[in-house]
């Protein structure tokens, strides 16, 4: 089940919100809005110009006087450069620091998704959370295109009506009248355009998440012949924002055409009673041509800002998306500068009491007491489903308990410093996900600082300097997309080299499921008892070698530990391991392999 939402909230909220979370939006806001003014300011010099030729420059008498119409003319040629500069300026500015506010949002962002919990993370599309911090985020980038406008327009409406005013404000009164009633149904206009827009954003994350999801599963989907059915969910996805976009655009264009009649009606108006009090004696014939050019100044931002308010509200679903990424609840925290750092040396556990329960779903571990004492390897069996890799999750802290603890040398897990216990725990979980690198570089994620000659010796003491003679190229072998490149048990040992190369205390791993050829089976065991010796392991066995080798074995059933000890003992008694060792016997004859 989806928790990150942000398909709500008033706009003001989303911009408080995200001033907080991006400070760099608000610098400069203030030059920028100061440059706005000018960039407004400059804009109505031209018609005012229009007005002071032709009312002193052609018709008083003695004219054209020529030298005042070329010194206007000039002076309108300077400020009309001038205002071009003053708008190259003011967007500039505006870019620089929205586009720093926004990589700060997708920083935050992209970290906020790393810190969520595993479970957390579980319960979310990985599409649509891609699409939250990119598309998402972009819209705003879109919208500032027309941003830096829509700051002239504003300023222009109100520069623009104080000049109008000073001409005559019978009309300017008109003028208004006509553009009142569209401001009026703006704000309920604008609301519903921004539902309309939250579920455009929405429904582009579902079809990312599907197209991402049949991209990466494109070989099972072939596999299966799931072409038609993983197709129809696309076109659905498809078609779902298609429908959704044409629904916010088709309120789009009766914005609009309402800009275009107000527009019409406000030129129609001024002509016509400009005409009328013109011919009473109350504007002169400048003054009416300044007053449409000035009423064409006018339309231009009323209409715009219709334009970019739409624009805004895509921007702002977009956003709303993203913040609610950074907003969402760590539920697994990192203790920080209150924490501890754990001791380099032997590590012991102990499982209190411990419940769990992934979010929205049932109990599915009930009061598991253990105690794994320092230098043991303990293996976890049980049937699928048992609960032994949630249990896994919580030794690491990928999860925390819903009720019980879970303590390293008598330290709670969750006071324990993350970087201290992603150094002494780590973990090797059950896909071991490769990097699109190299073999060697993949290792090295265990030690970034290690170097060639380290990773050799180390994967030499995993017993595994044939295998890698074997590679073609060496450390240098691609690995592939996910580590497609090589074979599943591969992965494995380079995932496996990878924890030894982090040298922990604590090595927990989520044995793979899938059967691998008996040498590289052979090469697995191998190197699987060179990195637990003399460290505390915990492997999550699905095979009965793993069982066997180990100094200690905890059986699962039902998300309850029901019996305990070593292979030999629990072999001897009936029960649980007894039913489980019988079933892997029958399938297998050497007793190595998979169950
Ligand atoms: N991310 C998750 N969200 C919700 N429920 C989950 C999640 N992961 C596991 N479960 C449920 O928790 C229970 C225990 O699963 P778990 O993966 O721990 O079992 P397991 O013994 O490791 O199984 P396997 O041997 O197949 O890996 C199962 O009922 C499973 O459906």
């Amino acid at each position: 089940m989806s928790r990150i939402t942000g398909d709500s909230g008033s706009a003001t909220g989303t911009f408080r919100r995200a001033l907080q979370v991006s400070p760099g939006l608000r610098e400069g806001l203030l030059v920028v809005a100061g440059l706005a003014l000018l960039a407004a300011a400059g804009r109505v010099v031209v018609p005012i110009a229009v007005q002071i030729t032709l009312d002193q420059g052609i018709q008083r008498p003695g004219s054209p006087q020529t030298g005042f119409v070329l010194t206007t003319v000039a002076v309108c040629a300077v400020v009309v450069l001038a205002t071009a500069w003053v708008t190259y300026l003011m967007n500039h500015r505006l870019y620089r620091s929205t586009e720093a506010g926004l990589a700060t949002l997708r920083v935050k962002a992209f970290r906020r998704v790393h810190d969520l919990s595993a479970p957390a993370l579980s319960g979310e599309r990985r599409g649509d959370l891609v699409a939250r911090v990119t598309g998402d985020v972009d819209q705003f980038s879109i919208f500032l295109q027309f941003g830096g406008m829509l700051l002239v327009s504003l300023c222009q409406l109100v520069v623009g009506s104080a000049v109008m005013f000073a001409y005559s404000w019978v009309l300017t009164l008109m003028v208004w009248a006509v553009f009142v009633p569209l401001l009026l149904v703006s704000p309920p206009m604008q609301r519903r355009l921004s539902q309309h827009y939250g579920r455009v954003r929405a429904r582009a994350g579902d079809m990312l998440a599907a197209t991402g999801e049949a991209v990466v599963g494109a070989a099972v989907i072939r596999a299966y012949g799931a072409g038609d059915l993983i197709g129809r969910r696309i076109d659905t996805a498809v078609e779902e924002h298609r429908r959704a976009q044409s629904r916010a655009q088709r309120l789009v264009a009766v914005t609009l055409s309402s800009g275009e009649v107000a527009a019409a009606l406000a030129i129609g108006g001024v002509v016509s009673l400009g005409v009328v009090l013109g011919v009473h004696g109350r504007l002169t014939a400048g003054e009416l041509v300044a007053f449409l050019f000035l009423v064409t100044l006018f339309i231009g931002p009323a209409q715009m800002s219709t334009e970019v308010l739409n624009e805004l509200q895509n921007a702002l679903a977009g956003w709303r998306r993203a913040l609610a990424v950074v907003d969402t609840p760590i539920d697994v925290a990192d203790p920080g500068e209150a924490g501890v750092d754990l001791e380099r040396g032997p590590m012991e556990v102990l499982f209190e009491e411990v419940g769990y329960a992934y979010p929205a779903g049932p109990p599915v571990l009930h009061g598991i007491s253990a105690h794994i004492a320092p230098r043991t390897r303990v293996a976890v069996v049980g049937e699928t489903g048992s609960g032994k890799s949630t249990f896994a999750k919580l030794l690491i802290r990928l999860a925390d308990p819903s009720s019980g603890r879970v303590t390293v040398n008598g330290v709670p897990l969750s006071e324990v410093r993350f970087s201290s216990l992603r150094k002494r725990v780590v973990m090797v979980p059950q896909d071991g996900f490769l990097f699109d690198t190299t073999v060697g570089a993949n290792i090295r994620y265990g030690r970034p600082d290690a170097t060639d000659d380290e990773v050799r010796r180390a994967l030499a003491t995993l017993g595994l300097r044939s295998w890698l003679e074997s590679l073609p190229q060496g450390l240098g072998t691609p690995v592939g997309q996910r580590g497609e490149a090589l074979s599943a048990g591969e992965r494995q040992l380079v995932a496996l080299a990878r924890a030894y190369l982090a040298d922990p205390d604590l090595l927990v791993l989520d044995e793979a499921t899938s059967a691998v050829d008996p040498a590289t089976e052979q090469r697995l065991q191998q190197a699987l008892e060179n990195a637990t010796r003399g460290r505390t392991a915990v492997s999550v066995a699905h095979r009965l070698s793993t069982a066997r080798a180990a100094d200690r074995v905890l059986v699962f059933d039902k998300g309850r530990i029901v019996q305990q000890g070593t292979h030999e003992e629990l072999v001897a008694r009936e029960g649980r391991y007894a039913e489980l060792y019988a079933a892997w016997m029958s399938a297998t004859s050497s007793g190595a392999g998979a169950p």
